[in-house]
């Protein structure tokens, strides 16, 4: 019989549907990383919510783990890569919090608008200060949204019922679902010049942290309040407080913190702030679905082999398995690219499959593609819940099979519609498993998409290797490998260099001002 460990607080329905279904477990919540490692190696599973913290050390002393299920939605407490190495599925409840914490933001902007906690704080002490909290009215106020994902869309919903105008910024917000939500998509600029109220609704990336930076917050509307239930690390905390402390900002309130528990933050005190200890997900009511949500999932895991909400293994059934994962791993990298390289919101993407890959279920390789190219965007997205966030954000997805033989024994195609016109780019396998990039935008060009990348479109013309390898090898930024096609002698040419080390910001400006360059872009692969 599988044994399970729940090592945070869960709601006690987890560990009822684990044993009705059939499945040992033992409720520990509260251990320390030392008391985890002596007997994680019993278990194996282990059901968390946001406190256990999965890293290499608890990782690997688990030798008979074979899944870690989160209650909740962000995972940022789980080494996942580290996990995927020791073959261990990491799942997520993806939607089981999200009205909940909505509901947390809309609370704590209330709390800004009518200064709650201050005004109960003083009139428990005694004093009846009627004439220092004023308010202010949310109706016709602007409420900008950073990220329109779950909480994001569910938030917009309940402001436009208390009558605020929407706006929002999330690169990946289709303008058909803009409209659908009945918001208004803006650049991150406008957002910062126009919004009464900010409330934060990303997960923590390396493009959304510090995405309330020094110079984002002095950007903002004089009196803005800002609301973060999202994660900490996403609002630059030292500039927030200087920024409630000359009454730029209005108010802030924060569930989240960089440094959690937060017991000592520089924060606390400051006027206009307010806090509560990473609370957007706790009701009865998010705690039940997620509890009943996570124990059947890992209980289906263990054991039938199903495999739901995974956030490291597609849902493939074991005879498929050994030759859909090359394809798959292809279509993550190609997914990938275009999301990386894709300009304006996206509509519309179609994945071809010719040769050998038609004759394959296409499913998996879809789903490979759109968590590729959706993890450019958020962490949380999984091959089965990318298929379900692709349609609900209004992507429209084209899956076409061709029989025709190409110049390859077997291609994918991945197209995207973007506000800028339709880009493309094919890959194939070598060797039927090693993954490359045979086409981008039209234009021949083979390689191996690993690591960090740089990208550059130029004019073709003699000695621009020459100047572009002067200006990485003054970096010190070691060159791999060097791609290169071009449409036609003289005219546009690519560029894809694979990097030793991630190619630094003033670097990147050097090769923008290169005689003949129009456009640069650092990516990144996983290897
Ligand atoms: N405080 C709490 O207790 C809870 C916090 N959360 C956190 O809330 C956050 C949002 O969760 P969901 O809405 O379920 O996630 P989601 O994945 O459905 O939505 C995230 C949205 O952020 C957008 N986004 C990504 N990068 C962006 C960028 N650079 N700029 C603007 N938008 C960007 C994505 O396109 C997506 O639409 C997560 O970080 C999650 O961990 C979730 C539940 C409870
Ligand atoms: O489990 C919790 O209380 C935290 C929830 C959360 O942050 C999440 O689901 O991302």
């Amino acid at each position: 019989m599988p044994k399970v460990l729940i090592s945070d607080k869960m709601d006690p329905r987890a560990a009822q549907i684990f044993r009705e279904r059939g499945v040992e477990v033992d409720e520990k919540p509260g251990l320390s990383k030392e008391e985890l490692v002596a007997i994680v190696g019993g278990y194996d599973g282990l059901a968390i919510r946001s406190a256990t913290k999965i890293g290499r050390d608890v990782l690997n002393a688990a030798n008979n783990l074979k899944v870690v299920g989160r209650a909740g939605i962000g995972v940022d407490n789980v080494d996942i890569p580290a996990a995927s190495a020791k073959g261990v599925v990491v799942m997520n409840t993806p939607f089981g919090n999200s009205i909940t914490t909505a509901e947390h933001a809309i609370a704590l902007m209330f709390a800004l608008a009518r200064q709650l906690p201050e005004a109960d704080a003083s009139t428990q002490a005694g004093k009846w200060e009627k004439n220092r909290f004023m308010g202010v009215e949310l109706t016709n106020k602007t409420l900008g949204l950073i990220g329109a994902g779950n909480i994001g869309s569910i938030v917009a919903d309940r402001a436009i019922g208390l009558k605020m105008k929407v706006i929002a910024f999330d690169p990946f917000l289709s303008a058909e679902r803009a409209r659908e939500l009945g918001v208004e998509k803006v650049a991150l600029d406008e957002l910062l010049a126009r919004a009464d109220f900010i409330t934060l609704h990303t997960p923590l990336t390396d493009q959304t942290r510090n995405i309330l930076s020094a110079e984002n917050l002095a950007n903002t509307k004089k009196g803005v309040r800002i609301i973060n239930c999202a994660r900490g690390g996403l609002i630059d905390e030292a500039a927030l407080k200087k920024g409630l402390e000359s009454g730029h900002i209005g108010g802030a309130a924060l569930d989240v913190f960089v440094e959690e528990p937060a017991t000592a933050s520089p924060l606390f005190g400051t006027p206009g702030f307010i806090s509560t200890p990473h609370l957007g997900a706790s009701t009865s009511e998010a705690q039940v679905n997620v509890a009943i949500q996570v124990a059947e999932q890992m209980s289906d895991f263990l054991l039938t082999g199903a495999v739901t909400n995974a956030l490291n293994m597609p849902s493939v059934s074991a005879e498929e398995a050994p030759r859909l994962r090359p394809y798959m791993a292809l279509a993550e990298k190609l997914g990938s690219l275009v999301g990386q390289l894709a300009h304006g919101g996206l509509s519309a993407i179609s994945i071809e499959v010719e040769g050998a890959a038609a004759e394959l279920n296409q499913k998996p390789i879809t789903g490979a593609v759109l968590a590729g190219l959706m993890r450019v965007y958020s962490d949380t997205v999984n091959m089965v819940n990318a298929p379900f966030l692709a349609k609900e954000r209004g992507l429209d997805v084209r899956e076409v099979r061709h029989d025709r033989e190409g110049d390859y024994h077997t291609l994918v195609r991945v197209s995207v519609a973007t506000s800028e016109g339709e880009r493309s780019v094919a890959g194939t396998l070598f060797g039927d498993y090693k993954p490359r990039l045979v086409e981008l935008f039209g234009i021949k060009v083979e390689a191996d998409l690993t690591g960090p990348m740089l990208y550059v479109v130029n004019e073709d013309a003699p000695g621009f290797i020459g100047r572009i390898g002067t200006a990485l090898g003054d970096a010190g930024v070691n060159i791999g490998t060097f791609h290169l096609g071009r449409r036609a002698a003289g005219g546009e040419a690519v560029l894809l260099l694979s990097v030793d080390t991630p190619v630094p910001q003033a670097t990147l400006d050097t090769v923008a001002k290169l005689p003949g360059v129009k456009r640069v872009k650092p990516l990144h692969f996983d290897r």
